[in-house]
């Protein structure tokens, strides 16, 4: 397989932005868009929140896992997967045969606020603790963000291929920093998909 086809995998901590980035991406690239979030909900037909109140953490870990096996042969797309799909070693070990995978990183407190004022968080994002995330205090926030942070970037270091700091930078500076970190910029499906198909390469 050529290097450009590959996939390109986004994990990182939840509000680091890997749907948003992962959307534009595949835009940019012209390449089909995997959530493995979506993937689930859309399946189980209900929200992840739901699932971890109704059915436990362990019962939406499960449903994580078979949709990330559902992916495991696919290649020319984009992934973004949901913020905890690394913590299993099993999980770990398809993302990295996958393809290439992208860290996004963020400040505890731009993370907390961009989760914050982010719609789908309220419905959506189930708490990591007793109180819902919108209850606990900023600085409450920053204290779970930074314990948990603590504990997954170690992993998430550990199987990125390239580490990019979000917390200052926009969609379109992050994608055109994989764009170019992977030499995908002046390629054709690129320029294709971003009306410079003529100067492309
Ligand atoms: N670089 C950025 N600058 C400003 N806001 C951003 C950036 N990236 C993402 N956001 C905002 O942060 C919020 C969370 O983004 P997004 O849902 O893409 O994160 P995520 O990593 O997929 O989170 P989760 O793990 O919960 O799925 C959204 O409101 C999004 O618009
Ligand atoms: O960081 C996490 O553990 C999570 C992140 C989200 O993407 C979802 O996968 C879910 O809310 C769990
Ligand atoms: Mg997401």
């Amino acid at each position: 397989m050529l290097p450009n086809d590959r996939n390109i995998i986004l994990i990182g901590y939840r509000g680091t932005g890997k749907t948003s980035v992962g959307r534009e991406l595949a835009r940019r690239l012209n390449r089909p868009f995997h959530d493995t979030d979506v993937l689930v909900e859309a399946r189980e037909g209900r929200s992840i929140r739901d699932m971890v109140d109704q059915e436990g953490w362990a019962f939406f870990r499960e449903r994580e896992k078979a949709a990330l096996r559902s992916l495991e042969t696919i290649h020319r797309c984009v992934v973004a997967t949901g913020g905890g799909a690394v913590l299993d070693p099993e999980n770990a070990g398809v993302l990295k045969a996958m393809g290439w995978i992208v860290l996004l990183t963020a400040e505890e407190g731009i993370l907390v606020r961009r989760m914050r004022n982010d719609p789908a968080s309220h419905g959506q994002r189930p708490s990591f603790s007793a109180k819902d995330t919108a209850e606990l205090s900023e600085q409450d926030a920053i204290r779970e963000t930074t314990e948990i942070l603590t504990q997954r970037m170690p992993i998430y270091r550990r199987l990125a291929d390239l580490v990019i700091d979000t917390s200052s930078a926009t969609l379109e500076e992050i994608v055109e920093e994989i764009l170019c970190r992977f030499s995908l910029n002046g390629s054709k499906e690129a320029a294709a998909s971003d009306g410079s198909g003529s100067r492309g390469g």
